[in-house]
């Protein structure tokens, strides 16, 4: 057993010196390969991407028209000029725009060299012997894409540790990559525990639940990229937790399980995971999600969430998230929150920052965040319902319908 222990002897941790110390005590754990940009969605980025290309590769129109000098029009009369060529996308003229004429030209384009202004053919009257009537007034450059507006070859146009969304993608194909360099994903086992957890699909007995926490966990790793592996359901059992652990422990980057980490009499989940490794126990100054314990069952990292479905699946958010993306080579930004007007009344908060489950309705009033029913850490049907939640400060005053409340739409850590 190492000697990491990081637990603080009483009290309660604040989440922000949790999340501290785990950027201080982790660091990636995966190896950087290529893969084809079709497999590269959702994988993080292991190294920056330099642009191979300017784009625009070329001083582009940006609308079907005319290209033209400027000098060759006036600011008070239309003026008509003859074509002298025409450029579709793709295909560029061979020769200077001769003063004094325009070329047709397409969306995309290659500006022809001499012509500095394209005017959209909406605009502009083609007569049948191949001349052109072109507005006054028209200001220089209109509807020109000058070349590396978007990016300059060697520029950097992703940086290493960024999780590579879709919109990210197109960009690394403009750029001219193929097989961008990722990480490889972590490799995360989840675990539930308790007498009481029944697979779904079993005939429940009586005082037995579905095990939801499992699901909900596995989902929610794969949500942010990892490798995940089903490791089943453990009794609330010491030997059979400790040898469970044990063994999926050198085939796995973190370990996670749910429940038994409390102060019950059948909680044993934290000395399981003392007996093979190393543990640190917090209890979080935070609701939902109070017991959480951290460790080490030799290379693995071990998370121990709490068995209440919310509190699993919240300090899953809150703090597993965060620890398999600095495993995984993410950089870690903390989820943004939006300031809003509460639509509800809260008593004021004890020790523990508050995250409970809501969403924004838009009212006569203007955005209005609003709490489900209940805030019970076992109604898990509170975080289907909700789009986010609040994040209420330790030691706030009550909070009157009006008042300003931060909100955390789940779109900011369910990726
Ligand atoms: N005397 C105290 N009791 C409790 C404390 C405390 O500080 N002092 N903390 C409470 C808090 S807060 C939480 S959260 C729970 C967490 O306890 P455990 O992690 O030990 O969880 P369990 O006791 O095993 O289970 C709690 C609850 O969740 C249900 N559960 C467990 N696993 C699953 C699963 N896979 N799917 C669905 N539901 C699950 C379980 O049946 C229990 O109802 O402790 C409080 N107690
Ligand atoms: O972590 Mo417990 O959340 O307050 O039910």
């Amino acid at each position: 057993m190492t000697s990491d222990c990081f637990a603080v002897p009483g009290g309660l941790m604040p989440l922000d010196d949790a999340l501290d110390d785990l950027a201080r005590r982790l660091s990636p754990v995966v190896v950087p390969e290529r893969v084809p940009l079709r497999a590269a969605v959702g994988r993080v980025l292991a190294a920056d991407i330099v642009a191979a290309v300017d784009h625009p590769g070329h001083d582009a129109s940006a609308m079907d028209g005319y290209a033209v000098r400027h000098a060759d029009l006036s600011e008070s009369a239309p003026v008509i000029l003859p074509l002298s060529g025409r450029v579709a996308a793709g295909h560029p003229l061979a020769h200077p725009l001769a003063p004094g004429t325009v070329a047709r030209i397409f969306t995309g384009g290659v500006m022809p060299e001499g012509a500095d202004t394209v005017i959209m053919q909406e605009d502009v009257t083609e007569t049948a012997d191949g001349r052109a009537t072109l507005p006054a007034g028209v200001s220089p450059g209109r509807h020109v894409r000058a070349a590396a507006s978007d990016f300059r070859a060697g520029t950097t146009v992703l940086t290493a540790g960024r999780r590579l969304r879709a919109p990210d993608i197109a960009l690394a194909a403009a750029a001219g990559q193929t097989h961008p360099p990722v990480f490889s994903p972590v490799r995360v086992g989840v675990f539930s525990t308790g007498d009481e957890v029944v697979e779904p699909g079993r005939p429940l007995p009586p005082g037995g639940l579905y095990d939801a926490n499992r699901y909900g966990l596995m989902a929610l790793a794969e949500t942010l990229g990892a490798a995940v592996s089903d490791l089943g359901h453990l009794p609330d059992d010491r030997a059979a937790i400790r040898d469970a652990l044990d063994g999926a422990a050198d085939d796995h980057d973190v370990l996670l399980t749910s429940g038994g980490v409390s102060v019950g009499g059948e909680d044993h989940v934290r000395d399981a995971v003392s007996d093979v490794g190393a543990l640190h126990f917090w209890r979080l100054a935070i609701k939902p999600g109070k017991p959480v314990a951290l460790g080490r069952v030799r290379a693995a990292s071990f998370i121990g969430l709490p068995g209440n479905p919310i509190s699993a699946l919240v300090t899953f958010l809150l703090v597993a998230r965060s620890m398999i993306q600095r495993l995984g080579g993410q950089t870690v930004v903390a989820p943004a929150r939006y300031p809003v007007a509460a639509g509800f009344s809260l008593p004021a908060t004890g020790a523990r920052r508050e995250f409970p489950r809501g969403w924004v309705e838009n009212t006569p009033d203007g955005p209005r965040a609003r709490l489900y029913r209940s805030q019970d850490s076992a109604m898990i049907a509170s975080m289907s319902a909700a789009g986010g939640l609040l994040d209420i400060p330790a030691n706030s005053p009550a909070i009157a319908p009006g008042d300003p409340v931060s909100y955390i739409p789940l779109a900011e850590v369910l990726t």
